[in-house]
């Protein structure tokens, strides 16, 4: 039997497979009938909760951040980073009692990420700092077309500021991107509106997840495309800046501050644990392998 638990972050949500030694094969077809949500368990994407020591891809992390947090998309496909995961990986790595209250450090593909877990529920991460590629980009839905402010948090996201977050449409498919070399590996896409003074909602289309109900590192992307948008940089004037980004699933607090280290506050769940069925996860992997 395989332990697994269901949490969330603003309903960004994840199956999370504990695997300390790194002993469970995650091929991308048993990553997608996990997150299947009507033949398996849920959720946008698996988080895989290895000891850094034993993963090839954090093993040289290991002296820094005892815990990887190997980050599967929906469909089965890998990526960088994920800013709602780790908060839900630190969540669960208190739940089972590996660290308490306070500060620890998660190891990412993205680097080693500093995460400080408060009394209220709320967890903090250091998401690191943005960097914004030049060249002009266009997202489009339908008949109507954006230019779009190119963010890299470690994965890459398209900002596009829209008049109404329903011009978005259903979000269904992938919004078309223009040039195509500007995201050669996909692209998260985020729909943005004002909302007041350091106040914005959104929208996001996740590369290999579809439509979400929210999303960490597009949370903080959009902080920074909204503040150099409006001619305001920390790292220029000294000053930090907060925003309150609104999601679907809730509300984000992103700071930049004045060195363009990105901290995001928001909350983290762990909604319920089970048993993977052997024979039912056995299956997916003969048949997928
Ligand atoms: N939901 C995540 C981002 C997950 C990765 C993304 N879909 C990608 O492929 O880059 C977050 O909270 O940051």
């Amino acid at each position: 039997m395989t332990t697994f638990l269901k949490g969330h972050g603003t309903e960004n949500d994840f199956v999370i497979i504990p695997d300390p030694e790194n002993a469970i094969e995650l091929p991308p077809a048993a990553v997608a009938a996990l997150c299947d949500r009507r033949a398996g368990i849920g959720g946008d994407g698996v988080l895989h909760v290895v000891r850094s020591a034993a993963h090839p891809e954090a093993r040289h992390l290991a002296d820094e951040a005892e815990w990887f947090m190997d980050y599967r998309n929906g469909d089965g496909s890998i990526a960088e980073m994920c800013g709602n995961g780790v908060r839900v990986f630190a969540r669960y790595l208190q739940y089972a009692g590996h660290v308490g209250e306070g500060d620890l450090a998660v190891a990412t593909r993205g680097g080693v990420k500093k995460v400080h877990i408060d009394k209220e529920g709320l967890v903090t991460v250091g998401m690191g700092r943005a960097t914004l590629p030049e060249g002009d980009v266009t997202v489009t839905v339908d008949d109507r077309s954006w230019p779009a402010r190119n963010v890299n948090m470690g994965n890459p996201h398209a900002v596009a500021f829209v008049a109404d977050l329903e011009h978005a449409g259903r979000l269904l498919d992938p919004p078309p991107f223009a040039p195509a070399e500007a995201y050669p590996q996909g692209v998260n896409v985020e729909f943005v509106v004002d909302r007041g003074p350091g106040h914005v909602a959104m929208r996001v289309h996740e590369r290999g997840s579809g439509e979400t109900r929210s999303c960490g590192t597009g949370a903080c992307a959009v902080a920074v495309a909204t503040a150099r948008r409006d001619a305001v940089d920390p790292t220029v004037t000294g000053t930090p800046v907060t925003y309150e980004i609104d999601v679907p699933g809730g509300r984000l607090t992103i700071t930049e501050r004045p060195d363009g280290e990105i901290e995001m506050t928001g909350p983290a769940v762990i909604v319920a644990q089970g048993e993977i069925d052997t024979d039912w996860f056995a299956a997916i992997e003969t048949v997928n392998p």
